[in-house]
C-alpha cells in the first residue's frame, strides 16, 4: 500500500466565535471524519497566530456551483466526532461569506440536508432565511406523536424545537446560573429525541424598549460541548418565547451567546431569519492522509 501526504489548502472562519475550517470540496479529503476529529482538536488541532483559539467547532466542505443565479453552495458541515449536521446557522452564513467572496454575488442559495437556504450579504454582515421552525414530533423529531411543550426532560423543563437541526429549549431566568456541562449531556441523550437534540438555554434581558433581548448558551451535539455561539440556537429561542407567549410580534428580536449577537425574525407566516456577521480569520494548508493499495 502507498500512503500519500497530500497538502489540503484551507480557510479558518467564524460567525460569533462559533468557527470552522473551511475546504472546497474538490479538494481530495477522503476520510473526512477523521480530518474533522484531527483538526478540529481544541488542545492539538488547526492553530495559527491570526487565530484566537486552536481546533474549530467542525469543517465545512463547500462546492461552488457558479453557473446559476444566484450562485449555489452545496454545504456539508462535518464536526468533531465526525457526524454530519443537517443544518448550521452560523455556518450557512460563513458558506455565504466565502461564496461570495468568489463570485461578487450579494444573494447566494445554500444546499444543506435540510434543505435550500437563501443567503443576502451587506459587508461582513450575512442573513440566510431558516425555514420555518418545527414543534411537530416527527419534525423534531420526538419519540412519541405529541408535542413537547414545556416539559421535564431529565430535570431541565424544555420546549422542542427544530431549526434545520433538534433543539431542547430552556427560558430561565438567567443562563449563566445553569450548570450547562452538567444538566445538558442527560438532555442530549434522553429517549425522547431518538436522534439527540443540541440543548438550549435563554433568557430575557431587555436593554432598552426598542429591542428585545435574549442571551443564549448551546450545548451542541456533534461538538458534545458549548460552544461560543449556535445560529439554529439562536432562531430556537425565539421561535420557544413566541410559542411560549413570551415574545409578541413579528419584530426582530436581539440573540446574544458568549461570541456577539444575532439579529433574529420569527414571522408567523413565512421563514424564519438569522443576521449577523461572518469572518475570515486566515488560510493554511493541512495535512491529509491518502492511501492507495
Ligand atoms: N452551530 C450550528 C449548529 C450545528 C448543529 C449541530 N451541533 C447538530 O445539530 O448536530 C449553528 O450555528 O446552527
Amino acid at each position: 500500500m502507498t500512503v500519500l501526504h497530500h497538502q489540503v489548502p484551507i480557510q479558518k472562519y467564524h460567525g460569533t466565535g462559533n468557527d470552522f475550517i473551511v475546504v472546497d470540496a474538490t479538494e481530495s479529503v477522503p476520510d473526512r471524519p477523521a480530518f474533522a476529529t484531527t483538526y478540529c482538536d481544541r488542545e492539538t488541532g488547526v492553530s495559527h497566530e491570526r487565530s484566537p483559539r486552536t481546533g474549530a467547532d467542525g469543517v465545512l466542505f463547500l462546492s461552488l456551483e457558479p453557473r446559476y443565479s444566484p450562485p449555489r453552495v452545496v454545504m456539508t458541515l462535518v464536526q468533531p466526532d465526525g457526524s454530519i449536521a443537517a443544518m448550521c446557522g452560523n455556518g450557512a452564513r460563513v458558506a455565504a461569506a466565502w461564496a461570495a467572496e468568489r463570485t461578487g454575488a450579494t444573494e447566494l442559495m445554500i444546499d444543506t440536508p435540510a434543505g435550500t437556504r437563501r443567503a443576502t450579504i451587506d459587508g461582513d454582515d450575512v442573513t440566510i432565511e431558516m425555514g420555518v421552525p418545527a414543534f411537530a414530533p416527527r419534525a423534531v423529531p420526538l419519540s412519541r406523536d405529541t408535542e413537547l411543550i414545556e416539559e421535564a426532560v431529565e430535570g431541565l423543563t424544555v420546549t422542542a424545537v427544530n431549526t434545520g437541526v433538534p433543539h431542547a429549549v430552556a427560558l430561565v431566568d438567567d443562563v449563566d446560573a445553569v450548570d450547562l456541562d452538567a444538566v445538558a449531556p442527560a438532555v442530549r441523550y434522553a429517549d425522547a429525541f431518538p436522534e439527540g437534540a443540541n440543548v438550549t438555554l435563554g433568557s430575557r434581558v431587555d436593554d432598552d424598549d426598542a429591542t428585545p433581548r435574549f442571551r443564549q448558551r448551546t450545548y451542541e451535539r456533534g461538538v458534545e460541548g458549548e460552544t461560543r455561539s449556535c445560529g439554529t440556537g439562536a432562531v430556537a429561542v425565539a421561535a420557544v418565547a413566541k410559542r411560549l407567549g413570551r415574545l409578541d410580534g413579528h419584530d426582530a428580536v436581539t440573540v446574544s451567546p458568549p461570541g456577539g449577537d444575532l439579529r433574529i425574525t420569527v414571522p408567523d407566516d413565512g421563514p424564519a431569519t438569522l443576521a449577523g456577521p461572518a469572518e475570515r480569520e486566515f488560510a493554511d494548508e493541512l495535512e491529509t492522509v491518502v492511501r492507495s493499495p
